[in-house]
């Protein structure tokens, strides 16, 4: 679904990808690596955010610079922090904007919102201020919009970082039931081990692959090994 096909991308003076090629239609996907490797940056090309000096990038066939006016529905991103993402001063108004961004009347929308939060267990909180939301919460309203306007693909850039372990369990059993493609940054690599295909970027590179078992493992067994050799040069 999702294909990069030789991508250049620059952010700043920095050199993200160079000839980056990517087919991703595997219904559940992992991106892992460290910190600056391009996890986010790989998001921000798929969703349109970024655009690449070079090659291309689409998702169902249409070029991502095109889905925002074209088909606003087709790729939902939840970004790291989710101050970067809610606009609205309440839950309900937050959840509401992603149905109301495919046409349907605020009213509706609004009411489609709280009935939602209903079935998620949480009728109190359709009026809830944001502001009054910890940062786990406020992942978590994020969450509920993305389920609530069901784009085709989902992108999720560490959606485990802020949240309790109560509601790590609540995501990973969502992302195992939704019905669209999940791609799912993380650092958290427990969670990708149902997955479908887990991909370790190293500076914007694939650096490995496939199973998610075998890849997580290798991606540990390097981190233990530079640990080990920082530790050897310090001591
Ligand atoms: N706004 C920006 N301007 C310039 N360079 C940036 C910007 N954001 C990221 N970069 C650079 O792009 C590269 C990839 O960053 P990116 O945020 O995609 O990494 P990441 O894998 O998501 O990291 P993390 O695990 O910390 O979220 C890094 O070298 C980073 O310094």
């Amino acid at each position: 679904m999702l294909s990069i096909t030789q991508a250049g991308l620059k952010r700043g003076n920095t050199l993200v990808f160079d000839d980056l090629t990517l087919n991703l239609h595997e219904p559940r996907i992992g991106l892992i690596g460290d910190n600056g490797a391009g996890k986010s940056s790989l998001f921000r090309l798929a969703c349109g955010l970024e655009a690449p000096y070079t090659g291309s990038v689409s998702v169902q066939g249409l070029p991502a610079y095109r889905i925002n006016a074209q088909r606003p529905n087709l790729v939902g991103m939840m970004f790291q922090n989710p101050d970067d993402q809610i606009v609205f001063p309440t839950v309900q108004e937050e959840l509401a904007l992603g149905l109301t961004a495919t046409g349907l009347p605020r009213r509706e929308a609004i009411a489609q919102a709280r009935a939602f939060l209903a079935t998620r267990g949480l009728p109190d909180w359709p009026e809830r201020a944001i502001s009054s939301l910890s940062q786990g919460q406020r992942q978590h309203v994020c969450w509920l919009a993305m389920l609530l306007t069901q784009p085709a693909l989902i992108l999720l850039d560490e959606p485990f970082a802020s949240l309790d372990l109560p509601s790590q369990a609540l995501l990973h059993s969502d992302l195992a039931r939704v019905g669209q493609q999940v791609i799912v940054s993380t650092h958290v690599l427990e969670h990708l081990q149902d997955f479908d295909r887990v991909i370790w970027l190293e500076q914007g590179r694939v650096r490995a692959d496939g199973h998610p078992v075998t890849v997580c493992a290798d991606y540990r067994a390097d981190v233990a090994a530079r640990i080990a050799a920082r530790t050897a040069k310090v001591t």
